[in-house]
């Protein structure tokens, strides 16, 4: 565990970096540090690793102050990303990712193989290994990286910006690569960003920080946009709090009904006597292929009468017992008729919901999760669950933690 304590940087200019920041960094999750620029939260992760020492307060790691550690052995017990990556440029991929590796008077071939074997676990081809930064895409850089800071095998990696400055898809790409490597690793890791939706689906907590490196809320995800703290908190949060929140509702308890699919196949009997139960919700079906895979709504009356009825696309599916109600709402709402529509994982439709049974899942969902909610804001006075704030005391919900890491979709 990383404990800040009390920690505060201030400059010779007279600036007020970090106010006495309290966190604690739990082990083997992913802590974010997120605010607006300028917020110190750059201050704060290179006080980690001592890049920056600290004005007032301490960081302990495993319960020893980092200044009795030799600056050299605490920094290669911390991998370190940065925005750009940061590679050496006359120095081919699999050199640099073996930089570390060589510090540490690995030979030649082991550093060599070590490389080989990092870059296949951040997605990147062999071929690559004997080109120079400059002939790998910035997306492609940052894994470089990533591989790089892993290379030593370091129990922390400090994070400050890594997918900044690639565009939304290959960002979006080195997250989820993040998250995999981080499922297998379990790393202690502290990331930077001043993206709030990559805090909300990195982290297992997020500190949110304000200018002057005050601490605004320190939360996990779930909780940060259930009950932000403050206004500035909920601000940052954005307008759509509300929907990003059903990110973290599983879908797999919405009622769903496969009375309003029928295959294309269906003989107008058939398709007259389901219309004629359906037809109080609506007045559309939705046909699937014979293998169950949904191909539109039409209306029921159209097939029945055996014309070539209109076919409406569906828009989206949402998965079921993957996706969240955020998913399943979406579906809905882009579905010409209003319902959703549920796929399995042979993407054969099994089921659909209307927009009301989603909004009745939603009242329902939120009733249960206002009680664990209620809990955890008492805690924060009481049982020290959750830090709200300066004066907070740092402690982190482990339980919290667990149910977070769950169905974000
Ligand atoms: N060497 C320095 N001397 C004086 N002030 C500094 C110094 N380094 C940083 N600061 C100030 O400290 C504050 C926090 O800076 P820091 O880089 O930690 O913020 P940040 O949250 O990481 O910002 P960004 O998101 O823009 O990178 C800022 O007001 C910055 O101008």
């Amino acid at each position: 565990m990383i404990e800040i304590d009390a920690v505060s940087k201030r400059y010779p200019d007279g600036t007020t970096a970090v106010d006495r920041l309290t966190l604690e960094i739990p082990d083997r999750s992913i802590t974010v540090l997120v605010g607006p620029s300028g917020c110190g939260k750059t201050t704060t992760l290179r006080m980690i690793n001592r890049m920056i020492e600290p004005t007032d307060g301490r960081i302990l790691l495993d319960g020893q102050d980092i200044r009795e550690r030799p600056v050299n052995a605490l920094r290669r017990s911390m991998g370190y990303v940065i925005q750009h990556a940061g590679l050496f440029p006359h120095r081919t991929i699999v050199e640099n990712i073996g930089t570390v590796p060589r510090l540490l008077g690995w030979d030649r071939q082991r550093s060599r193989s070590r490389a080989l074997e990092l870059m296949e676990r951040v997605g990147l081809d062999q071929s690559l290994a004997k080109r120079y930064p400059y002939q790998l895409s910035g997306g492609q850089q940052q894994r470089v990286g990533v591989a790089r800071a892993l290379a030593a095998d370091p129990p922390v990696l400090l994070m400050d910006e890594p997918f900044s400055a690639v565009d939304p898809i290959v960002r979006k790409g080195l997250q989820d690569e993040l998250l995999r490597i981080q499922a297998d690793l379990g790393k202690t890791i502290v990331f930077v960003t001043h993206d709030i939706d990559e805090a909300i689906k990195l982290g297992d907590m997020v500190a949110v920080l304000r200018e002057g490196g005050y601490l605004a809320q320190y939360a996990p995800p779930n909780q940060l946009l259930s009950a932000p703290a403050d206004e500035f908190v909920e601000d940052f949060l954005g307008a759509d709090r509300g929907i990003r929140h059903l990110s973290f509702f599983d879908a797999s308890g919405l009622e769903l009904t496969s009375e309003p699919i029928v295959a294309e196949d269906a003989t107008p009997e058939q398709i007259r006597a389901l219309s004629a139960r359906t037809a109080p919700q609506t007045p559309y079906l939705l046909v699937t292929d014979t293998e169950g895979r949904p191909l539109g709504w039409s209306r029921a009356a159209d097939l029945a009468a055996g014309a070539d009825a209109e076919r409406l696309p569906y828009g989206h599916a949402f998965h079921l017992g993957r996706d969240s109600l955020r998913a399943a709402l979406d579906s809905a709402v882009l579905s010409p008729t209003g319902w959703a529509v549920a796929v399995d994982d042979e993407g054969r439709a099994a089921g659909v919901a209307a927009q009301e049974t989603i909004a009745e899942a939603i009242r329902t969902a939120h009733a249960a999760r206002s009680v664990v909610t209620d809990k955890v804001v008492t805690g924060q006075a009481g049982t020290e669950k959750v830090v709200t704030g300066q004066a907070g005391t740092g402690k982190v919900v482990t339980d919290e933690v667990a149910m977070d890491k769950g169905g974000r979709s």
